[in-house]
C-alpha cells in the first residue's frame, strides 16, 4: 500500500488548455480548470500560461479549492546558453515555487529539442549530444540541482521527454549514472517512456530510488504508430490524440504502482494527459483518471 500521508494526487492543467498549442481548449478558463481539478479529488496542479501571475490572486483561488502547486515545468538551456543566464531564470522560478510552497521543479533540456516543432518529426530528427555536452549538461543540472535544494529547499527532477536530447532509455541511463543523486532526481513520465519504446515497468524498477515526481500519462499506441510511419511532429501527435489518462491506454499502471510502492515512494503523482479537450472532456477525463487510481492504489 503507498502510504496515503505521504502520495498526494495531481493533474495538469494541459488537459484543459494546452500551452504548447494554445488553441487546443483556448476557450477553457483558469477558474473552470482548477474547479475540476478539485471537483474531481485532486489536491496538486503543475502550472499553466492561464494561471493568475499576480502570486496573491494565484494562491486564493488554488486555497479555496483545496489544490496546491506541486511542481512547475523550467525549460533549461544548458548547452547553448550562459550557465549564469539560465541559473537567473531558474532562481526567479524557484522564487516563485518557494513562495507557492512547491517541493519540486521539474527541468527539462531544451537545446535543439523539436518538441515544440510543429512540422518536424519526432522521430528520428532529435538531437544526440557528443561527450563534451554530456559533460555540460550533466555538470550545470548537478550545479542547479544544489542550488534548488541548498537555497530554496526545492528538489530538482529532470524530465526525459520526447523530441529532447534525453529521451531514450540509454540517455536516462547516462544522465543518472553521471549527476548527483544528491542534487538531480528523476522525474518519471509513464508517457514519454511507453512513447520512445520503453518499458516505463522497467524504468521504474531501474530508477525508483531516484524518482521524485511522477507524471501518469498512457499512450494510444496505434497513433504513436502513425506518428512514427507518417513521420509527424509532436505535436501533431498530441492533436491526433497520442496521450491519454491512464488506463485509457497501452500501458499496464498495476506493475508501475507496484513498484513506485515498494519502493516507499512519497510526493505526487500528477495526471498529465494532454489531449484535444474538444474530443476528450477534461473533467469527464479526470473523474476517470482519479476513479482508475482508487481502483488501482487505494489513494
Ligand atoms: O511534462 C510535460 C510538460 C508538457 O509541456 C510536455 O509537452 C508534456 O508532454 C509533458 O510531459
Ligand atoms: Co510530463
Amino acid at each position: 500500500m503507498f502510504n496515503q500521508n505521504k502520495v498526494k494526487l495531481g493533474i495538469a492543467p494541459i488537459a484543459w488548455t494546452n500551452d504548447d498549442l494554445p488553441d487546443l481548449g483556448g476557450e477553457n478558463t483558469f477558474e473552470q480548470c482548477v474547479s475540476e481539478m478539485a471537483l474531481a479529488g485532486f489536491t496538486g496542479s503543475e502550472v499553466g500560461n492561464k494561471y493568475p501571475k499576480d502570486i496573491e490572486i494565484l494562491k486564493k483561488a488554488l486555497e479555496l479549492r483545496g489544490i496546491e502547486i506541486c511542481n512547475q515545468w523550467f525549460s533549461c538551456f544548458l548547452l547553448t546558453k550562459p550557465f549564469e543566464e539560465v541559473e537567473q531564470e531558474f532562481r526567479a522560478q524557484l522564487t516563485f515555487l518557494q513562495d507557492m510552497g512547491a517541493k519540486i521543479i521539474g527541468a527539462s533540456e531544451q537545446s535543439y529539442s523539436v518538441q515544440g516543432q510543429q512540422n518536424t518529426p519526432v522521430f528520428g530528427q532529435k538531437y544526440i549530444m557528443d561527450d563534451s555536452e554530456w559533460q555540460v549538461l550533466c555538470t550545470g543540472l548537478n550545479r542547479l540541482g544544489r542550488i534548488s535544494k541548498e537555497d530554496y529547499g526545492i528538489t530538482l527532477t529532470f524530465h526525459h521527454h520526447m523530441g529532447t536530447v534525453v529521451q531514450n532509455p540509454d540517455e536516462v541511463k547516462r544522465l543518472m549514472e553521471n549527476t548527483d543523486p544528491e542534487y538531480v532526481s528523476l522525474l518519471f513520465d509513464t508517457g514519454h517512456f511507453a512513447y520512445c519504446g520503453a518499458d516505463p515497468l522497467e524504468m521504474a524498477q531501474t530508477y525508483a530510488d531516484r524518482i521524485r515526481h511522477v507524471h501518469l500519462k498512457d499512450i494510444r499506441s496505434e497513433v504513436v504508430q502513425k506518428v512514427k510511419e507518417e513521420k509527424l511532429s509532436f505535436l501533431e501527435g498530441v492533436r491526433l490524440g497520442a496521450f491519454t489518462i491512464p488506463g485509457d491506454g497501452a500501458i499496464d499502471f498495476d506493475p508501475v504502482f507496484r513498484v513506485l510502492e515498494a519502493a516507499g515512494y512519497e510526493g505526487y503523482m500528477v495526471v498529465e494527459a494532454e489531449q484535444d479537450p474538444a474530443k476528450a472532456n477534461p473533467f469527464e477525463y479526470a473523474l476517470n483518471a482519479r476513479k482508475f487510481i482508487r481502483e488501482k492504489t487505494g489513494l
